[in-house]
């Protein structure tokens, strides 16, 4: 049997919701099936369903296989991974966890992290239903300003674990300082990849120089930590049956708000989401000096993932900054 992960192994950290909730009435077939398949097994108890009715594939996802289980006590969504640990799952159900807690934009609630009996791990978390459009911009701004406002940190900048923007490892050791967590844990990890693995010295010795002179551009701000979503772009944006936006797929820490916004490149942010968020959480002094830099560590992670495409957005903010700032 698959082990599971501690924090996950009680529906009380992530309770049922009522709408799931049953009393459990196990078949003979079930407890027969108890023990070989965990998703099954988590299903059929703490999940509150008697009977899996259908089981169908959900496509659109390049790391996992996902599937519904469709239930008599509702559909579950469930995500496998054949190869890897739980601890990817783990971090993902962290990070949807705390988004969910702040119960301000929807995300699906996860409910279930552990290890498959064959290898590989899976979780299983609240179904969502989506609708037809991507949601309505001015609601998504809002009601992201507003998760961020809500998702306070006493710990700092980071998360409890490590967790991946793409499939590239994302530290968020804590710091009580953005310039040196942003420096160190963002920029910096991804300029010493781009040297390890491409043997790129140029962009590592100007990346590098920009991390060391970029204090300039956060003068006079009081940046508070507020929880980010971290990878925000179109793929993980989308909208339930009501048009109420949904927010997928996170790498979450806490961070520096306007951090948020590093993928608008491929976000499809439009100006009534911007002007709704600045009504919530009003723009800082030199937010525009800074937007660059937040696209910078994104471009770096695109440059390490997919190769040299990406290098010279990268290379052009730097050159940029480095000009702009004398360094
Ligand atoms: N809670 C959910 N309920 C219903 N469908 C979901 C849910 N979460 C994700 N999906 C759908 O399943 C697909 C795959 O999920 P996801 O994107 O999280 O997969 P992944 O393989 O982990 O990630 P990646 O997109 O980074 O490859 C998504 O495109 C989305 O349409």
């Amino acid at each position: 049997m698959g082990t599971t992960v501690g924090i996950f192994s009680t529906s009380s950290f992530f309770p049922i919701p009522p709408r799931l909730r049953r009393v459990p009435v196990r078949r003979p077939f079930a407890v027969a099936a108890m023990g070989e398949d965990p998703i099954r097994e988590w299903i059929l108890t703490e999940g509150n369903a008697t009977k899996i009715t259908r089981i169908s594939p959900v496509g659109g996802g390049c790391i996992n296989s996902a599937s519904c289980y469709d239930t008599d006590a509702g559909s579950f969504f469930v995500k496998t991974n054949r190869r890897i640990g739980p601890s990817m799952f783990e971090a993902e159900a962290l990070g949807l966890g705390a988004m969910f807690d702040t119960q301000t934009i929807r995300v699906p609630r996860p409910f279930k992290v552990g290890s498959l009996p064959t290898g590989g791990s899976f979780i299983i978390m609240e179904f969502i239903e989506f609708g037809a459009s991507r949601g309505n911009q001015p609601v998504l701004g809002r009601k992201l300003a507003e998760m961020h406002k809500a998702g306070k940190s006493e710990k700092g900048f980071g998360f409890d674990v490590e967790n991946t923007i793409g499939s590239t490892p994302q530290i968020n050791d804590w710091s009580s300082d953005w310039v040196q967590f942003y420096g160190e844990r963002r920029l910096g990890y991804q300029l010493k990849l781009a040297l390890d693995q491409y043997g790129d010295r140029t962009i590592y010795e100007k990346g590098q120089r920009l991390v060391k002179n970029m204090a300039p551009l956060f003068e006079n701000l009081v940046i508070e930590p507020c929880l980010l979503h971290g990878d925000l772009w179109s793929g993980n944006i989308s909208s339930d049956k009501n048009g109420e936006p949904v927010i997928l797929d996170p790498a979450c820490y806490y961070g520096h708000n306007e951090a948020e916004f590093g993928m608008s490149w491929c976000a499809g942010f439009a100006s009534a989401f911007y002007d709704a968020y600045f009504q919530v959480i009003p723009k800082q002094q030199g937010y525009e000096k800074r937007r660059e830099l937040y696209l910078l560590y994104h471009y770096l992670n695109h440059y390490n993932l997919f190769g040299s495409g990406y290098r010279s957005s990268a290379m052009s903010i730097i050159d940029d900054y480095l000009r702009m700032l004398n360094a």
